[in-house]
């Protein structure tokens, strides 16, 4: 099972916005997208799910079953957290007292109390809600989940818990991984492979096996030792000398 790019470019008008994309994600990888704003991380996301197709190449996927994760939760808003996180089983024909069984474990195992699970979206921090869309992901038990920027909007120290929660369930699931980021930390933190684009079109200028740092400071050590990288170096200064 694996995912495939084969030759992908992508316009949107007149505006190029990926160019001759390469790129195979296969089963129990967790491959991390890293490039500057604006360059088609989320655009790549949306062919691999199917939701857009290429101008130009091919998008084949073997996967059974995707998810994805937003950046935004995007709850539903009259229902608690134990129903958004089993919401999405219902499609598959999934009994409902074995929803909400599978849903509350998946919320306990992300840290959510008994008393979070009958809140309403409104009722529940940043934190809380974007582990409900991860649950809600987890629960239809899928081959290949896709995360957009998921803890882009948390603070520092919640986004390391979260980091890792999402490593030690994608871990423990075998599931594959394709998530994007402009946060070089992040990568190092979660890829086992790491795919880094230039600035807009998007080309991939870098591909290369991680080993996920387990401490912070491991994780700011592989970040600065990947920034100075001549192929990582070359596309910053392409994009303006900007960091990602
Ligand atoms: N539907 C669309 N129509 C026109 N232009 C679009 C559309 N979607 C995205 N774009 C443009 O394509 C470019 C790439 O967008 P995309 O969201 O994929 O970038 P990104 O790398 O995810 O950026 P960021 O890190 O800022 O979220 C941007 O210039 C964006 O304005």
């Amino acid at each position: 099972m694996s995912l495939t790019f084969a030759g992908v470019s992508l316009a949107f008008g007149a505006e190029p916005v990926l160019s001759g994309i390469d790129l195979t994600v296969a089963a129990g990888e967790f491959v991390v997208l890293l490039g500057p704003s604006g360059c088609g991380k989320t655009t790549m996301l949306r062919l691999a799910s199917g939701a857009l197709k290429p101008g130009r190449g091919t998008v084949t996927s073997g996967f059974a079953r995707a998810a994805v994760v937003y950046q935004t939760p995007r709850l539903l808003g009259w229902m608690d957290a134990l129903d958004n996180a089993a919401f999405g089983m219902k499609s598959l024909g999934v009994r409902r007292a074995e929803r909400r069984e599978r849903a509350r474990a998946i919320l306990m195992r992300l840290g959510l109390a008994e008393a979070d699970l009958a809140k309403r979206p409104s009722r529940l921090s940043g934190g809380m809600a974007q582990r409900v869309a991860f649950a809600r992901a987890l629960a239809v038990e899928p081959d290949f989940i896709l995360m957009d920027e998921p803890f882009a909007a948390l603070e520092a120290g919640l986004r390391r818990r979260l980091q890792d929660l999402v490593r030690a369930e994608t871990e423990r699931s075998g599931v594959a991984a394709l998530f994007v980021t402009h946060d070089v930390a992040e990568a190092t933190r979660l890829a086992s492979r790491i795919v880094v684009l230039s600035a807009r079109p998007g080309r991939i200028v870098a591909d290369f096996a991680n080993a996920p740092a387990r401490e912070a400071a491991e994780a700011f050590e592989a970040a600065a030792a990947l920034l100075r990288r001549s192929d990582v170096a070359a596309a910053i200064n392409a994009a303006g000398g900007e960091e990602f």
